[in-house]
């Protein structure tokens, strides 16, 4: 690639970019990116390859200058390599926070969020007003989160900390998401020449301050124990095993959601709220999350990974450092993988096997192998929850004028993809 112009260029839409360049050179190319090398896979048997097989080599990440910002990259789970810290940081995701039983006990608190979307949704349904889609979700989102966390709310729009919260949030995303020199040239990471790093050492140190107050505050409290949600449960592990989980780590972990409408009443009764233990019984609901992960993943470079040593893939040689990154929309979008694959259909899933928990590597929206996303069994409980509740209770229009065809679908590239203009829609009860 030419260098500096493009990469500031490609910042919109690398996914694309790397997508078109796969046509001409194949499902797996190494390009030059200022300094560095870095492998490029948009195949599902290619990504099996990266994912799977050479899983122990690839399982390291190539961190991006600005998770350095506050030494946050020594104690994230998202940046260690895998250590012995990061295999304890994991062990407590999986054995502590996001297993079955955990999640069914706090089950409650994500349920009075979405009741107070409803209650949001219900008031501009009487007064005829649409409703900023992404915005909504955003806040709720981070509302779920913060509840399963630590049972409060970040994102309650008129306090002044969930402004400043969700500022911040968006903040880090957005500064995460940016092409930086710095990490094609290492020799500019001492001049910063975006002022990435410095922006997010801000964010950073405004976040940990809030998570901070919020640790105090249990701490001082002498009410360890007896609260369902998660900051309870690390606490405990942190005083209980005397584990290397101290402070910075709890942070960093912290840092971090038609036919329907026929299965949704056939299966719930009408007004009734959608729950968390409806989903395993609604196919089409799980079938359109699938679609819409298909087209529009997230991450969809994942997180880049590192080759911790020189590997051989398919007779290829990835050196050693090289950074891996897996192109899971154009996979997406491949039509020797998919029937029709920009169509949106989510029928192409009822009947079939295939599932996002990181074996199908046709689809892999939350990664797959070592460092699988720890969070999946919170994000699937939450997607599902809101779309259902959307959907089961309302039925929706878009502003008068707008045609469906109008509808900006273009995505906005960053550490995760969205839409690039909001949808916004009228909901309507019968
Ligand atoms: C729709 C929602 C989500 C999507 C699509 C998603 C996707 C991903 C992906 C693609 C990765 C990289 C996987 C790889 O390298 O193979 C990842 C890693 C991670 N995710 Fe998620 N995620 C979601 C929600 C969450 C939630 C709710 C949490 C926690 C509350 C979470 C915590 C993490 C962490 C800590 C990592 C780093 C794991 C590691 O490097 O060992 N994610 N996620």
């Amino acid at each position: 690639l030419p260098v500096v112009g493009n990469l500031l260029k490609i910042d919109k839409n690398l996914h694309r970019s790397f997508a078109e360049l796969a046509k001409t050179y194949g499902p797996l190319m190494s390009l030059k990116l200022g300094t560095k090398t870095a492998i490029i896979v948009s195949s599902p048997s290619m990504a099996k390859q990266v994912l799977q097989k050479h899983d122990q080599s690839f399982s390291s990440r190539t961190v991006p200058d600005a998770a350095h910002a506050l030494n946050n990259h020594k104690f994230s789970v998202a940046w260690l390599p895998p250590s012995s810290q990061w295999r304890n940081l994991r062990r407590i995701c999986n054995s502590q926070m996001f297993t079955t039983s955990r999640l069914d006990a706090n089950q409650a608190l994500r349920h009075n969020k979405v009741k107070e979307l409803v209650t949001y949704i219900d008031k501009k349904c009487r007064m005829g007003q649409a409703i900023d889609i992404g915005q909504a979700v955003f806040s709720t989102t981070l509302n779920l989160i913060s509840n399963t966390m630590f049972s409060i709310d970040l994102a309650h729009l008129n306090s002044e900390t969930a402004q400043e919260f969700k500022f911040l949030v968006r903040g880090v995303l957005e500064e995460a998401g940016r092409s930086n020199l710095s990490d094609y040239f290492p020799v500019l990471k001492f001049v910063d020449p975006q002022g990435v790093r410095q922006r997010m050492t801000i964010y950073f140190e405004k976040l940990d301050k809030i998570f901070g107050g919020i640790i105090n505050q249990r701490l001082e409290s002498n009410k360890l124990g007896t609260s369902d949600d998660l900051l309870d449960k690390l606490l405990q592990c942190t005083q209980e095993d005397n584990s290397e989980l101290i402070r910075p780590h709890v942070n960093a972990l912290l840092r971090r959601a038609g036919c329907l409408n026929l299965e949704l009443k056939q299966a719930i009764e009408k007004d009734k709220p959608v729950e968390e233990s409806d989903i395993a019984r609604l196919p089409y609901l799980q079938a359109i999350v699938k679609e819409t992960f298909r087209l529009h993943p997230p991450a969809p470079l994942l997180i880049p990974r590192r080759a911790e040593t020189e590997t051989d893939v398919c007779g290829f040689t990835v050196p050693k450092n090289a950074l891996v990154m897996v192109n899971i929309w154009a996979i997406g979008q491949d039509p020797d993988t998919w029937a029709s694959p920009t169509l949106f259909n989510p029928d192409r899933f009822l009947g079939c096997d295939i599932n996002f928990r990181g074996y199908d590597f046709e689809l892999t929206p939350f990664g797959a192998g070592k460092r699988i996303c720890p969070g999946l069994p919170l994000a699937y409980r939450m997607v599902h929850l809101m779309l259902a509740s959307l959907i089961h209770l309302y039925d929706w229009k878009l502003e008068d004028g707008i045609k469906p065809e109008d509808v900006n679908m273009e995505e906005k590239f960053g550490i995760t993809l969205q839409k690039a203009e909001s949808l916004r829609a009228i909901p309507i009860q019968d």
